[in-house]
Parts: C-alpha cells; structure tokens; sequence
C-alpha cells in the first residue's frame, strides 16, 4: 500500500536542507520505495501565508501521513508576535502534541572521519554512539497553569513541570527496549534531588527495570549529567530524560559529533507514525547562503526509513552513502577541517545522491 510522506520545509534554512534530504527521498522512490509525497507549510512561513502557524490544511496532513519530514520553524521575523499561540514553534509543538509523538530519538554519533571537527579532543569522541532518549509531549512544555499574569503589583511568569506516571512509564519502555537493542545500559536523568516531577519519574523507572533484567539502569541528576557529557560521553549508552533536560543534553552532544548539523532525530507515537526532523533550528545566521549542513536532514530520512517505513537497507544506503562523502573529504562549512573541501548544502546533496546511486 502506497504510504504518505508529508515534507515540511518551514523557515530558515529548513527549505535548503529539506530541499536536499527530497532529493534521496526521491532516489529511494526510483528503488521501489512505494510513498507519495506531499509538502505543506508550518510555522513562520504559514503564519506569513494564513496567519496561523500550523493551519488545519497542514494538520489534516499531517494526521494523514504515515511519516513527515521536517526541516525547522522560526526566526527573528516572528520573535516580536505578542500572541504566543501563533509563534512558529507553536506549530512545531502542536504537531508533536497532535499526533501524540511522544518518543523522541536523537542519536548522537561520532562519524570517525569527523572526531576531530568536534571540540573536544578526538579521542574523547572517537567512537561516540549515543542514543538520547526524550519525551517530548509534556512536562513543562505542555504543563498547566502557564502564562504571565500581574501579581502583587508586577508581572509574573509561571509554567508548571509535571508529569503523571503513565507518560513517564511509557517514554521508559521506549528507552529499555532501545537498550535492550544496543549495549544495554541505560542512564535516567533527572533532578529528583529538588523536583517532584522527578522523584516520581525515578521511581517509575525503578518500577520498570525488573521487566528488563538484561538492562543495567543507573540514575543521575541532569548537572552532573551535562557536565559528564563533556567530560567523559562515551560512558553513555541509551540517555532517557524529560522534555526540557531533553532538548538542553541533546543540543550538548550533537556538538561531540562535530556540529549541529549532524544530528538526525524521530519522534515517535505508539502507532509508529512519526515526525523526522534534524535536531537543530532554522539557523538564520546563514539562512539563505546555502552552506548549511543536510547532513541531519537527510540521516532523518534514514530514520523515517528504518522506523516508520520497515525499510532498513535503504536507511543503511543513506547512512552508508553519508559516511561514504565524508571519507571522500566532502565537509559543509560547519564541520570543514584542514584537507577537506568545503561544498555547498547543494553540493553535499549531490555527492551524497551520487554515493548512494553507486553502493
Ligand atoms: N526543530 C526546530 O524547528 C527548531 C529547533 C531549534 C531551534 N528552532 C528555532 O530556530 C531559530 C534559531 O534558533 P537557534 O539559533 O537557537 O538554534 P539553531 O540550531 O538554529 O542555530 C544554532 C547555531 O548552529 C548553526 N547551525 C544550525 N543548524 C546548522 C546546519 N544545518 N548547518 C550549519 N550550521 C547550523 C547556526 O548557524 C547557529 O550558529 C529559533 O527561532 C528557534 O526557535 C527550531
Ligand atoms: C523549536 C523548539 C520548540 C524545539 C524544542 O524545544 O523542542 C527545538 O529546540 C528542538 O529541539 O526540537
Ligand atoms: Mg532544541
């Protein structure tokens, strides 16, 4: 049965590295992969078009399609929008909330020909495969009450951190089976020393660990672990944390494979429908001079290959047609090094086509 992929360029850079990240979705259609691809808008770009940042046109799609691959939202453009509810991230946020994507992926991985692009010593990266575990619809994301309100004569800003035991016990399943796949270790992080939200979300995961008695579960307060990150990452197998602290480590170890760039991600439902997006934003600092990273973008789609579509040898040709250009010294500017050449994000595109037309 022909599936639906839904592209979402968004803002920034978001349209150049989708642009590229189409381009091999395309090569694996001419290989017998049975999707039809549809783009939408979201975020800053749909504010700009039907004032809403995630319209219901996109939103039907959404729901309909089996996978969706998401370039990035926002910019400086729509940073002053007084009404928080039409911000660019908003649409991002309900699309995850929407279609309950609540397991989010993002594995950070050290490609050899990269250790020293990162800025820590290489041989602290060398290596590297980390697999960040973060739930991605609640918490303080998503907790009520919020808002900004008057109190006592001055403004206040509030959000609420709070998670109930099913959403926690549901992201630790995703996180032991994933260990259970790998090297089975897998580290909690949290700050059960002063957040309740925590201490519940440690004890759930204590609850569960007897289901997988091939696991070996350890806990550790998020400071510790940020700082453990630069210190000593390969110590980490499977990472399972919460939305914030999520998002916070996450953007700290795509910065051990040597860029932002690199990082792919997926979020996941119950169902396996997912969003695939590159870890990092719409980058407005260079958005529009193409020589951005595709990198992320187009590993997301080895991701929407391998868990959404049951495709894994053509996400294994994606990831290997990757690893292929970086060994032929192929670097965006981002992870260029001394004796590599630096392309465009077009360029990168095209070498990696050619690498994966050639496996
Ligand atoms: N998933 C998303 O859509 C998403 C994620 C994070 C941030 N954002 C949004 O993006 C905007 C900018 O946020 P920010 O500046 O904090 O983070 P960012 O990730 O966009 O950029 C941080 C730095 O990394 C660089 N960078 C990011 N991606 C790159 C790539 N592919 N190639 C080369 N360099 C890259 C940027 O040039 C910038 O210097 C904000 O509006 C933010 O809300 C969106
Ligand atoms: C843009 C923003 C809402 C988003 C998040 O915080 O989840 C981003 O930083 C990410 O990591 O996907
Ligand atoms: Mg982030």
């Amino acid at each position: 049965m022909t599936q639906k992929i839904l592209v979402l360029p968004g803002d920034g850079i978001g349209p150049e590295i989708t642009a590229q990240a189409s381009r091999i979705l395309a090569a694996c259609q001419a290989r017998g992969l049975d999707v039809d691809v549809e783009e939408a808008l979201l975020g800053g770009s749909a504010y700009d078009a039907h004032g809403e940042p995630l319209p219901a046109e996109t939103l039907e799609k959404a729901k309909a399609a089996r996978a969706i691959l998401l370039g990035a939202v926002g910019g400086p453009k729509w940073d002053r929008i007084e009404d928080l509810s039409k911000r660019p991230e908003k649409g991002l946020l309900g699309v995850r909330k929407h279609l309950g994507l609540f397991g989010n992926l993002r594995p950070a991985i050290t490609y050899p020909q990269l250790a020293s692009a990162s800025s820590l010593k290489p041989e602290l990266v060398a290596g590297l495969d980390i697999m960040i575990v973060r739930e991605l619809t609640g918490g303080i994301y998503f907790g009520q009450p919020r808002g900004i309100e008057e109190r006592d004569g001055e403004r206040v800003g509030f959000n609420t951190y709070v998670y109930s035991e099913s959403e926690i016990e549901r992201i630790g399943r995703v996180a032991f089976e994933m260990a259970q796949k790998r090297d089975k270790r897998l580290c909690s992080v949290d700050k059960a020393n002063v957040l309740e939200a925590t201490i519940l979300w440690r004890e759930v995961m204590e609850r569960l660990a007897p289901e997988y008695p091939d696991v070996e579960l350890s806990h550790m307060y998020v400071d510790n672990a940020a700082m453990q990150l630069v210190r000593a990452p390969k110590q980490f197998d499977v990472v399972v944390t919460g939305n914030m602290f999520g998002d916070i480590l996450s953007d700290a170890a795509a910065m051990l494979t040597g860029s932002i760039g690199m990082l792919p991600s997926a979020s996941l439902n119950e169902s396996g429908q997912g969003m695939y997006e590159p870890c990092h934003g719409s980058a407005p600092d260079i958005a529009g001079q193409g020589i951005a990273n595709p990198l992320a973008t187009i590993l997301s789609v080895a991701m929407m290959l391998r868990y959404s579509l049951d495709e894994p040898a053509l996400a294994e040709r994606i990831e290997a047609a990757v690893g292929k250009v970086l060994d032929d010294g192929l670097r965006t500017a981002d992870i260029a090094a001394e004796g590599t050449r630096t392309v465009s994000t077009a360029e990168m595109g095209d070498a990696v086509l050619e690498a994966f037309e050639a496996l």
